[in-house]
């Protein structure tokens, strides 16, 4: 079976309606005690004019005024019963709202988190997370807004149509009919607002993306005098996005006119039959005033609905890309819980791997091994797949052909967090969190001492500059917190690798020219993690090779040159090593400086 078949991918079928019924699901409490709620405050509401239609009746028929009191003592009882359930229904409503979408943002961020770390960086951070945060904030805006009235609204449409139709049939006949025509337009302009709408969102995902990566790039921007230039991208788009979203909107809104005149079709079809019967005897003034307020009460419901049903058009189209989004392939369940302990050996069999399906593969027939405590540098010129090697060793991906493992397991078959466990990655390029030092150095782990971290920092050099900083390892830096320097960053983030124990150590030394007191301390860092641990190196100066035990030289994804102990030395005081590393543009100063 190869790598591809074993597959990491395992697609997960869900659909909007079934997403939004496990999420209430998980809010059942609520979802039912809404329901209950809002049968009491629909049934108020048909309470009242029955109440009426009894008093009007039983005054024409001259009844005492203690039965009229009573009567209207029954009705001001359930007019507070319904306004006391309509106030209960607004906080269930909200609450189930809020669980539902925490339920919807829960399953995305796991699935986007989950899933393959290169495919996620292959989408803008803005894009992930207006599709995780913009759908589930319309989702539970919608149902803590929307969700239970609909309902109630419907409810009492139909009920309402229904009495009528007990009491004057022949208005409920028309009333019926006349709804029927409202629900098939009301379906065909649903289901183009929500298509609209969809649109509307993936655009508005793209946009964000957008704005990300100008948020990010400001500082590359600004020397070069185009720091307006995502502004005005941004705004054009913004004008298309409101061109769609308005289209999207009055399409919803087309529903509105269709209401006013449902309301007066069906109020003059009540008062013309009813009236009719009146004159006939066949219905009592207190009948036809109960026609009157129910077709009178229809406006209200019929109007919230028309506002509502733009606000259900949006979560559909948001529970429609969510489900969408959870769709998508992701990283399937790892088929082993072994873990790696120690140093592990890491063996690469005849690994061959491409990004692109029909593009020439990033690595080809690659094979290599680093025994437990062994020092391997990597090394080639840009676009080599030193990085490519990095990825599948994390797992960021997995080989099409061949094996990576890790003492003899697939590191495919590692679960996430066991391999997190197993291998840690010290980067020039790492990021600094906008957070306190100690959470830049524990990544939000509070089981780490303190002692840990400044132990840390004492190896690395740093430790009194950390305790002079105004509030000490609780002092936030990073964007928006104090400004520290590449090299003070860097050794923040290096510290990570300090306070894990985990047995693989993965170097990848960034391609810009640092000053020569951070390469020392960078060098220092270097040495300091490695100690009793695999490492592989991806090496852009001779002098961090120098500790190597064996070098693998990669050329346009193939292994050039793989040499070990003492030839090592040799291999790079040689010609063959000068002709490669002089294709790397770093090396070339260095080499000639060394020599
Ligand atoms: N995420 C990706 N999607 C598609 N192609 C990629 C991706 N990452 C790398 N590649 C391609 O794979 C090949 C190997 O890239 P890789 O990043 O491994 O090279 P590298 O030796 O690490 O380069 P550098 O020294 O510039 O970082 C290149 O042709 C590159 O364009």
């Amino acid at each position: 079976m190869t790598r591809h078949e074993k597959g990491m991918d395992s697609v997960a079928t869900t659909t909007g309606p079934r997403l939004a019924v496990d999420g209430a699901r998980g809010a059942k409490g609520l979802v039912l005690g809404g329901f209950a709620v809002l049968l009491v405050s629909v049934a108020a509401e048909f309470a009242g004019p029955l109440l009426v239609r009894e008093y009007v009746d039983q005054a024409a028929g001259h009844a005492e005024a203690g039965e009229l009191f009573s009567i209207a003592g029954w009705y001001l009882a359930v007019a507070v019963v319904g306004i006391l359930a309509s106030l209960a229904l607004g906080y269930l409503a909200a609450q189930s709202g809020w669980h539902v979408a925490d339920h919807v943002r829960l399953r995305l961020l796991r699935h986007v988190l989950g899933g393959r770390v290169l495919d996620l960086e292959s989408r803008p951070a803005g894009e992930v997370l207006e599709t995780v945060e913009g759908n589930s904030d319309i989702i539970g805006r919608s149902i803590a807004e929307a969700g239970f009235r609909v309902v109630g609204n419907l409810i009492m449409v139909f009920g309402m149509i229904a009495i009528i139709f007990a009491v004057v049939p022949a208005a409920g006949l028309g009333v019926t009919l006349l709804v029927v025509l409202v629900a098939i337009v009301l379906v065909k302009l649903t289901h183009r607002a929500v298509g609209l709408w969809k649109t509307a969102r993936a655009r508005k995902a793209e946009l964000f993306g957008f704005l990300g990566d100008g948020l990010a790039a400001r500082d590359d921007l600004l020397p070069l005098g185009e720091s307006r230039w995502p502004g005005t991208r941004a705004r054009r788009e913004f004008d298309d996005l409101l061109v769609l979203e308005r289209r999207a909107y009055v399409g919803g809104r087309a529903f509105w006119p269709l209401t006013q005149l449902f309301f007066a079709v069906s109020l003059g079809i009540g008062f013309a039959v009813g009236l009719r019967m009146l004159g006939v005897q066949q219905i009592s003034v207190g009948g036809l005033t109960l026609i009157y307020l129910y077709v009178d009460r229809l406006r209200g419901p019929l109007e919230e609905m028309s506002a509502q049903v733009d606000q259900v058009q949006r979560m559909f189209a948001a529970f429609g890309v969510a489900a969408a989004t959870l769709n998508t392939p992701t990283r399937g369940p790892a088929s082993t819980s072994a873990g790696v302990t120690g140093a592990p050996r890491v063996t690469f069999t005849d690994v061959t791997f491409g990004y692109e399906p029909n593009a020439l593969p990033a690595l080809r027939d690659v094979s290599f091994e680093v025994p437990p405590g062994g020092v391997l540098g990597v090394v080639g010129r840009t676009g080599s797949g030193k990085s490519t090697v990095v990825n599948l060793l994390c797992g960021f991906a997995a080989p099409g052909q061949g094996r990576v493992a890790l003492d003899g397991i697939d590191v495919t078959d590692l679960h996430p967090s066991e391999l997190a466990r197993s291998v840690v990655v010290l980067s020039q390029r790492s990021h600094l969190f906008t957070a306190s030092v100690r959470d830049n150095i524990t990544l939000f782990d509070e089981t780490v001492p303190d002692d840990v971290v400044l132990s840390a920092l004492a190896d690395l050099g740093i430790e009194s500059w950390v305790r002079s900083l105004p509030d000490g390892l609780d002092t936030v830096i990073g964007a928006g917190g104090r400004t520290v320097s590449d090299g003070q960053a860097q050794l923040v983030t290096g510290a990570r690798a300090l306070i894990r124990r985990s047995g693989l150590l993965i170097i990848d030394e960034g391609t810009s020219r640092l000053d020569e007191e951070t390469q020392r301390r960078w060098s220092e860092l270097i040495d300091r993690a490695a100690e009793g641990r695999t490492v592989i190196m991806i090496a852009h100066r001779l002098e961090t090779l120098q500790g190597v035990d064996a070098l693998l030289v990669l050329s346009e994804g193939q292994v050039r040159d793989h040499v070990s102990g003492a030839d090592v030395r040799s291999y790079l005081d040689g010609a063959a090593a000068r002709e490669v590393l002089s294709e790397v543009d770093e090396f070339v100063e260095p080499m000639e400086g060394a020599r």
